[in-house]
């Protein structure tokens, strides 16, 4: 793995905490987080990610080459059963990967959206195409209505359930019993595996494999990073250990968001899996920080006015890369309105884009906010297989030594439970009632605007 570096330098910003008091409050309690981390799957439900760099990439690239054969692959999944897919592919192929591939288009249908499902079938056009479905739960309604409508019009251009993938929970749920009783191709999304923890297993990686993202590099990277990470036992030399107390520091002093912002727009998507993983890995017993996406440059042009001189409830974390690849330099200026430009001729772009990281994080401190810097020599499969452990190994340490269980997510599963009674699910009838209920409350008191 190429090195990726951790800068605590101006963690603490308005904190008067020092560097050996922060050891010493919370040194201990992730001392002992770490040991519980140490736990089986069978003592820890949910636990099972930590293993999941072991299990080689065997199956996912049979897999792979079975898929790569189609014209297209339509994926159906939705938070953690899509933000990995969308992050690896945007991280590792770039932009506009379906107009230069030579291999499978790809789609994915996350949000259920009429739009966007009849689009992608029309881009998916005549060819034959794979319909990949991943959910954990096998029942989220967005992902099985999609998945039922997608299906169907497979059926419809000739296609049948042999060009079917479902990858979902060993043994529950109703996509298990479907890919039994259809006899389609099933992969596992091991039961203690939760969705937003599953990127390094089949769910994440078959399709990521089946547009050539080398998932081995992937894999090595996760195992260097949690080797490291699981056996640095001294808090100063271990990046989590660190990140995790400063983190529930600051949210212990009212700095109550937890803003990420990678300089790369290969690395948007990264934000968004970040946000779901700390949110609804943190956010309970009235506990958490709210996770911020960002992205350098844009955001620059954005929110740094509110960074730099709105409330002190932040700690930023940016991301910066050492190598951007392709060249891309300003040409020599020669008009002459064009002189006061000069000072850009022959400055690589990529080379642009860390100094402006540079100057938003010394402006963020500048103005007394605390911030973590990291830098990746480099963007490739195996460091960014580094950066997903390293997230996932933070927010399980932060959330064990919060206090609160880092692998559930009671709160959502509220919401599922209205919609499935909203839309006459059997045995949801009782939250089909209360969901009126609290609209009944919700829609009172209108204003409406001819
Ligand atoms: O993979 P599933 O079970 O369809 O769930 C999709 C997402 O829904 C949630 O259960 C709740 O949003 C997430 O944890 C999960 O990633």
């Amino acid at each position: 793995m190429k090195k990726i570096s951790f800068s605590f330098g101006a963690s603490f910003g308005g904190s008067a905490l020092s560097s050996e008091a922060l050891r010493e409050r919370y040194g201990a309690r992730l001392s002992g987080a770490m040991d519980w981390l140490k736990g089986t799957p069978a003592e820890i439900p949910g636990h099972g990610w930590m293993a999941l760099p072991d299990c080689g990439a065997g199956e996912i690239e049979k897999t792979a080459k079975w898929l790569s054969g189609y014209d297209s692959i339509i994926q159906v999944g939705i938070g953690g059963s899509a933000l990995g897919n969308l992050m690896l592919n945007q991280a590792l192929l770039g932009g506009f990967y379906n107009e230069r591939t030579k291999g499978p288009k790809f789609y994915l249908a996350d949000n259920p959206d009429p739009d966007k499902a009849r689009s992608i079938m029309e881009l998916a056009g005549s060819g034959r195409t794979a319909l990949v479905g991943v959910s954990k739960s096998g029942s989220t309604a967005e992902t099985m209505a999609q998945f039922l409508w997608f299906r169907e019009e497979l059926i419809k251009k000739g296609q049948n359930d042999e060009d079917l993938l479902v990858i979902t929970d060993p043994e529950k749920g109703i996509f298990r019993a479907f890919a039994k009783a259809a006899g389609c191709r099933s992969m596992e999304l091991p039961a203690s595996v939760g969705g937003r923890y599953s990127v390094l297993c089949p769910a994440g990686l078959a399709t990521a494999a089946a547009l050539g993202i080398d998932v081995e590099a992937l894999l090595r990277g996760a195992r260097e990073m949690r080797n490291f990470l699981t056996e640095e036992k001294d808090f100063d030399r271990n990046p989590a250990m660190k990140a995790a107390a400063l983190h529930i520091l600051h949210e212990s002093e009212k700095r109550e968001m937890s803003v990420i912002m990678p300089y790369s727009s290969k690395m948007a998507y990264f934000a968004e899996w970040y946000a779901q993983l700390w949110a609804e890995s943190l956010g309970k017993n009235g506990l958490g920080t709210t996770p911020v996406r960002a992205l350098g440059a844009i955001d620059q042009h954005s929110q740094v006015q509110l960074y730099t001189e709105g409330p002190d409830d932040k700690f930023f974390t940016i991301i910066c890369f050492g190598d951007h690849g392709g060249e891309v330099a300003v040409p020599k200026v020669e008009r002459e309105e064009l002189a006061p430009l000069k000072y850009l001729e022959g400055q690589e772009i990529g080379e642009m884009l860390n100094l402006e990281a540079k100057s938003t994080a010394a402006a963020i401190v500048k103005s007394g906010r605390p911030l973590l810097w990291i830098e990746m020599e480099r963007l490739d499969a195996e460091s960014l297989g580094g950066l997903i452990f390293f997230y996932e190994y933070l927010t399980a340490l932060t959330g064990r030594a919060m206090g609160i269980d880092p692998f559930d997510q009671p709160g959502v599963e509220q919401g599922k439970k209205y919609t499935y009674g909203l839309m006459g699910r059997k045995g949801y009838e009782k939250d089909a009632e209360e969901v009126r209920e609290w609209f009944e409350k919700i829609s009172a008191e209108k204003i409406s605007v001819k």
